[in-house]
C-alpha cells in the first residue's frame, strides 16, 4: 500500500539515509526514482518528443536517468542543463545518459520534464535557471514537475522563481509539504506519487483518507443517532444554513436554540426558545455548534460561555472564534472542542492565545498544543491538527469560495460530532463531505444548494 505520509525535507532526508544505511545506494534510489518517473512521462508523451531540464543536484540526476530511460524506449529526447552536475550521484547519472546535452535555450518539444531543483531549492531562482523556467512558463506543451516544481520551496509551498503551471507533478518516494500547501498546489496540476521502496515514518503527518461512514444501527432512534443543538445569535441566516447541512450529515435530531422566531426555518428543524443555560442542560444533547451568526456583543459572549460550560462536545466557528479567550476555556472540556477557522479566524485565535507559528501548519499545530482544542485551519489547503496528529487534504472545488459555505462546513462537523463524539474524526469527515458536496453541486452553487448536496455526498462514503 502506498504511504500517505507528508514529509519535511529533514524527514525525507532521514528516510533516505535510513534506506542507504540499510544497504541501498543513493544511485539505486535515483534509478528507482528516475525509472518510476520515466514510466509516467512515457505514458504522457505517447510517442511525442520530450525535453528534460536538468539542474546541478540530485533532482537533475533524476532528470538524466529519466532522459536515458526514455531514449532507450525510442522517444526523441533532448536535455538542457545550464550547469554541470555537482553531487557524485548526479555525476553518475550524467555519465549514464548517452544522449546530447545543451546549455542553451529551451527547444521546442511536446512534453517538458522539469528537474532543475527538487527539495534542495534553497534560495531565489536567478540567472540562467530563471530564464529557463520563464521559457518553460511561456512554452506550450505538457509540463511535468519531478518531485517538487523547481521554483517551489518543499517545506512551505512558497514560490521563489518564475511561476510555471504544470499539468502533472510526480512526487518521488513521499509527499512533501509543498504537495498539500498553497500557493504551490494551485500550480502542480494532477499529483501522483512514485514509490521508490523506502520506509517512511509510521507516525508522520499524513494525507487524510476518505472516511467510511456507517448507517444508523438497527436499534437507533433520533437521540441515539445524535442530538445536535445549534446556538443561534444575532444573524438568523447563518445558523439555518448550518442546520440544513447538519440535518443531512447523520445526526438524528437537530435543534436551534433561539429566542427569535424563524419563519424561514425548515419544518424538520426544532426551535427551542428556552433560556440557553436551561436548554443546554438536556443530557441527550450529543454536540453543540456555536458561532455562525452569533455576533460579537456581550450577549453573544454570554451564549458562548454557556455553551462551553455545558462541557459537551462542541464545534466553534465564525464569531465564536473572535470571542474565545483563555478565561472562556477555563470551564470547558477542551479535548472535546473542534474549531473550524479560516485564515482571519486562525490569525485572531493565534493572537489571543499568543501562538506565533511561522506558517499555517505551525500555527494550527501550536494552537492545538496551546489550547487542547482540535483545530481545522480551513481553506484550499486545509490543515487539521489534533491529538491524532496532522492531517492534510487534497484541494476541494474552488467554487467553495462563496459566502455561507463555512456555515455549511460547521454544520456538517457538528452533526458528525453529535453522531460519535470524536472531534478530530468529525472534522476530517466534514472536510471530505464538504468537498464531495461541492463536487456534486457543480459550478456556481449557493451555500443553500451546497447544504442540500451533503445528502448525496453522504452516500459516497457509506
Ligand atoms: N537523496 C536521495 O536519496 C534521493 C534524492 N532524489 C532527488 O534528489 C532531490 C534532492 O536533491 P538535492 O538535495 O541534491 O537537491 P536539488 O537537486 O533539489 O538541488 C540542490 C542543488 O541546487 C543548488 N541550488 C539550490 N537552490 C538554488 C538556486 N536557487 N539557484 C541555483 N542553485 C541552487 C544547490 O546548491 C544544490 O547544488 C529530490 O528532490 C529528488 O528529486 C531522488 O533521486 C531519490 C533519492
Ligand atoms: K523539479
Amino acid at each position: 500500500m502506498p504511504s500517505h505520509a507528508v514529509l519535511t525535507v529533514d524527514q525525507k532526508r532521514a528516510a533516505e539515509k535510513a534506506a542507504m544505511d540499510g544497504g541501498i545506494s543513493e544511485w539505486e534510489l535515483m534509478q528507482r526514482a528516475g525509472e518510476g518517473a520515466a514510466d509516467w512521462v512515457a505514458r504522457m508523451a505517447g510517442g511525442r518528443s520530450v525535453c528534460v531540464l536538468c539542474g546541478p543536484g540530485n533532482n537533475g540526476g533524476d532528470g538524466y536517468v529519466i532522459a536515458e530511460s526514455l531514449r532507450k524506449r525510442g522517444l526523441a529526447v533532448s536535455v538542457v542543463a545550464p550547469k554541470e552536475p555537482g553531487s557524485e550521484t548526479s555525476r553518475n547519472a550524467r555519465e549514464y545518459y548517452e544522449g546530447e546535452v545543451s546549455d542553451g535555450a529551451l527547444p521546442e518539444a511536446c512534453v517538458y520534464v522539469d528537474c532543475l531543483f527538487g527539495y534542495g531549492l534553497s534560495r531565489k531562482v536567478e540567472g540562467d535557471f530563471a530564464c529557463l523556467l520563464a521559457g518553460l512558463r511561456d512554452a506550450s506543451g505538457f509540463k511535468i514537475a519531478i518531485d517538487v516544481p523547481s521554483s517551489i520551496v518543499s517545506d512551505t509551498g512558497e514560490l521563489l522563481g518564475p511561476e510555471v503551471g504544470y499539468d502533472l507533478t510526480l512526487a518521488l518516494g513521499a509527499w512533501k509539504r509543498a504537495h498539500v500547501m498553497m500557493p504551490a498546489i494551485a500550480r502542480m496540476g494532477v499529483k501522483r506519487l512514485v514509490d521508490i521502496g523506502i520506509e517512511l515514518p509510521d507516525h508522520a503527518p499524513r494525507m487524510s483518507l476518505p472516511p467510511r461512514l456507517m448507517p444508523p444501527a438497527a436499534d437507533a432512534h433520533k437521540y441515539r443517532r445524535g442530538l445536535l443543538a445549534i446556538v443561534a445569535g444575532e444573524m438568523l441566516g447563518a445558523p439555518l444554513l448550518s442546520a440544513e447541512a447538519a440535518m443531512r450529515s447523520g445526526a438524528g435530531y437537530v435543534k436551534l436554540l433561539s429566542e427569535h422566531s424563524h419563519p424561514d426555518a425548515p419544518a424538520e428543524l426544532v426551535i427551542d426558545g428556552a433560556p440557553l443555560p436551561a436548554a443546554l442542560e438536556d443530557t441527550r444533547i450529543g454536540a453543540v455548534l456555536v458561532g455562525p451568526g452569533l455576533g460579537r456583543r456581550e450577549e453573544s459572549r454570554e451564549k458562548l460561555a454557556a455553551a462551553l460550560s455545558a462541557r459537551k462536545p462542541a464545534v466553534l466557528d465564525a464569531d465564536a472564534l473572535h470571542l474565545l479567550d483563555p478565561s472562556l476555556l477555563e470551564n470547558a472540556d477542551r479535548s472535546m472542542i473542534a474549531v473550524t477557522s479560516h485564515e482571519g479566524e486562525l490569525a485572531a485565535l493565534c493572537e489571543t492565545f499568543e501562538v506565533r507559528g511561522a506558517d499555517k501548519i505551525a500555527r494550527a499545530q501550536e494552537l492545538h498544543a496551546a489550547t487542547g482544542m482540535t483545530v481545522l485551519a480551513k481553506g484550499p489547503d486545509s490543515v487539521l491538527a489534533g491529538a491524532e496528529g496532522l492531517r492534510f487534504f487534497t484541494r476541494g472545488s474552488s467554487w467553495l469560495s462563496a459566502a455561507g459555505t463555512g456555515d455549511v462546513l460547521a454544520g456538517i462537523a457538528a452533526s458528525r460530532l453529535a453522531v460519535h463524539g470524536e472531534p478530530q474524526r468529525a472534522l476530517e469527515e466534514a472536510v471530505w463531505l464538504h468537498h464531495e458536496a461541492a463536487r456534486l453541486a457543480g459550478p456556481a452553487f449557493t451555500a443553500g444548494q451546497l447544504a442540500h448536496a451533503v445528502k448525496p455526498a453522504m452516500e459516497t462514503y457509506l
